[in-house]
């Protein structure tokens, strides 16, 4: 098969750069032609990806570098299928799909034990995405965190980074339609999902939904005083747990339209800092061909 090796050597602590030629040989080994592709800036991956004409891309970096290479192929006609080796920070995709933090592990999960599985892909306005959406309180940490703290801190920068956010008092007022309806209400965080994990949380309560069910879960928060910050912790804390105050809808679209026309809301996709103000959020049903783990296919699709 002809790979194309797309890598980000500053994702996560760096680790994946000393283990770069490990890779190259073990695919070798198995008689596939490997081009390696390592990014240098923000927005290689997705060009690399673009002009690729390979058989099968192979991806190591974190949520964002995986984001990035969907966002390439997810134009094309004919799309290569995708092995992803995390070596990002949080890794939350990585989660949901089985695939080991361990880069030899993942190599081998790649090479011998996974399947390939078709997984969904959504879109908000023009940006597509893996796992999820997001804005309110909250929302920031992901992008906001800068390199050198994930490098040093890791997870723990994100946490930091969150905490210093659960002052401000997010005020979206919003109307929300799906393939249900519609909801007016003044919101302090929006999360659309793809599957059952974000913010480095798994969230079992909600294992229903599926990663190649066409349907994107919709947790959103009311604005409240006081007891919304409660309840937004209380969603993370036990397991996307959602109490009075909180909606939960699974449709396969969203708009989402600002009614204050002053507001400046920014929204983040799959942990980087993408659209703003009103968006529309809809999904592309198994868009895309994954390696996942056989646990990971039986259980999350
Ligand atoms: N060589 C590079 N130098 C600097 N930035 C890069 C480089 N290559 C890619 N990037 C940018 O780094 C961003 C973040 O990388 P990525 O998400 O892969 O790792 P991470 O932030 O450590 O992991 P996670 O998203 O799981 O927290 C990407 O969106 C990409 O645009």
């Amino acid at each position: 098969m002809r790979v194309g090796f797309i890598y980000n050597p500053e994702s996560g602590s760096g680790k994946i750069e000393q283990n770069a030629d490990y890779i190259v040989n073990e695919f070798k080994a198995k008689g596939h032609d490997i081009e390696v592709l390592k990014t240098k800036k923000p927005l290689d991956a997705k060009r690399y990806a673009i002009e690729s004409n390979h058989d099968m891309l192979l991806v190591a970096g974190g949520d964002g570098t995986l984001n990035e290479v969907v966002n390439g192929i997810m134009p094309k006609a004919e799309r290569p299928k995708i092995a992803y080796i995390p070596t990002g920070t949080v890794n939350d995709v990585a989660h949901m799909l089985g695939i080991p933090m361990n880069i030899k592990k993942a190599v081998k999960l790649i090479l011998e034990t996974g399947v390939v599985k078709k997984m969904d892909i959504s879109k908000i306005n023009d940006t597509y995405f893996t796992y999820a959406a997001a804005t309110g309180r909250f929302a920031k940490a992901s992008y906001d965190v800068k390199r050198k703290d994930k490098k040093r801190f890791g997870i723990l920068a994100y946490i930091v980074r969150g905490i210093t956010d659960l002052l401000f008092d997010y005020k979206m007022p919003l109307r929300i339609t799906y393939d249900g309806g519609a909801i007016d209400h003044t919101f302090t965080l929006l999360l659309f999902l793809n599957g059952p994990r974000v913010g480095g949380r798994n969230l079992y309560l909600m294992k229903k939904s599926k990663l190649n069910d066409g349907k994107i879960e919709a947790r959103l928060f009311e604005r409240q005083r006081f007891w919304a910050l409660i309840k937004v912790l209380t969603f993370f804390a036990i397991g996307g747990l959602v109490m009075r105050g909180g909606h939960r809808l699974s449709s396969s679209f969203y708009e989402i339209e600002t009614l204050d026309p002053r507001s400046n809301i920014d929204w983040n996709t799959d942990g980087e800092k993408t659209e703003k103000n009103s968006v529309r959020i809809q999904v592309f049903q198994e868009a895309i061909e994954i390696f996942v783990s056989k646990r990971a296919a039986k259980y999350v699709f």
